[in-house]
């Protein structure tokens, strides 16, 4: 199986990590130079750093034999080969719904298309591709080295063979799939982005500290991580868009994002990939 993962950033370069590990051979494709050379050193460092995690897998220390693994591209045009496609760009309509129309003239008609998003409409998607019962959307968890479960999401017109092509990919790389229909947010996010949005606010209001507030959501809910450190982990400028979307689609006032994290992102403070968010990053390995 050749995999093609478009979008070099945060989630990207966990997916391809990941597949390489494994030993599938992946196309790694970005529009940004920076960011494929971001993502080549990312994963590089992450191969070494998560080598002694519980989760991650042992035999992976041959850090040059992983990397063999991966070819590095800004050209779209040689995806065409692959049998699936892993999206993971920006979160932004425009922007997806430009990439697939692209895709739509390089891949061929049994190309399945997994859409990494944390909000957006899978069937809007699929409605953009000449096959749209290809398309499934494939919302992995952060860091994807690490994360053992990966929310697989069908669409109006998602068909069975394409739900178990990724069940099918899962199973080599030790996920699983839970299946879930289309609607904004899915499940994890559509629960998620209120509590970290709500965080937000007690920052803003002067509630609590970001520091006080994580650590009472992991002392007294048992979370691994609290609801600033996630922001950072995932972005804040996907949390925005996220709650944007979310916001659009349910027509509902409790995810109207705060004015403090549309703050942040202006001042280009994005979490971790950018070294600074609720907590500053000396060296950020995501990304
Ligand atoms: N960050 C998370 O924790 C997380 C978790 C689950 C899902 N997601 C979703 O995954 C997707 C990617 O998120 P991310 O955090 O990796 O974003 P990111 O901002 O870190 O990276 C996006 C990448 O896409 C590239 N890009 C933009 N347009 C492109 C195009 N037309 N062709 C090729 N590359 C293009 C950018 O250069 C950038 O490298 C989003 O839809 C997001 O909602 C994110």
């Amino acid at each position: 199986m050749k995999v093609a993962i478009i979008g070099a950033g945060v989630m990207g370069t966990g997916v391809a990590h990941n597949l390489a590990q494994y030993g599938i051979s992946t196309i790694v494709v970005d529009n940004n130079a920076t960011q494929l050379d971001n993502c080549r050193k990312a994963i590089k460092a992450n191969l070494r750093l998560y080598h002694f995690h519980p989760h991650h897998k042992k035999d992976t220390a041959n850090v040059e034999e992983v990397m063999s693994n991966i070819h590095f591209t800004t050209s779209l045009a040689e995806i065409a080969q692959c049998d699936v496609v892993i999206e993971n760009i920006t979160e932004d309509v425009a922007l997806k719904t430009k990439l697939y129309s692209e895709m739509n003239q390089i891949c061929g008609k049994d190309t399945v298309f997994g859409v990494n998003t944390s909000a957006i409409s899978i069937t809007a998607i699929s409605k953009l591709m000449q096959q749209p019962e290809n398309v499934v959307g494939v919302h992995f968890m952060n860091p994807v080295p690490l994360m053992h479960t990966v929310e697989l999401i069908r669409g109006v017109h998602t068909s069975e063979r394409a739900l178990d092509t990724f069940h099918q990919l899962f199973a080599l790389v030790n996920k699983t799939g839970i299946v879930v229909n289309d609607s904004p947010g899915f499940v994890t996010n559509r629960a998620m982005m209120i509590f970290v949005n709500e965080a937000i606010f007690m920052v803003q209001e002067n509630v609590a500290k970001a520091e006080d507030i994580d650590t009472l959501f992991k002392t007294c809910f048992g979370h691994k991580m609290g609801p600033l450190q996630t922001a950072d982990l995932i972005g804040l400028d996907t949390i925005l868009k996220s709650l944007e979307v979310l916001y659009e689609s349910f027509n509902d006032d409790k995810y109207r994002p705060c004015f403090l994290l549309k703050k942040m992102v202006d001042a280009g403070y994005l979490g971790a990939k950018s070294g600074q968010g609720f907590y500053s990053y000396q060296q950020s390995y995501l990304l």
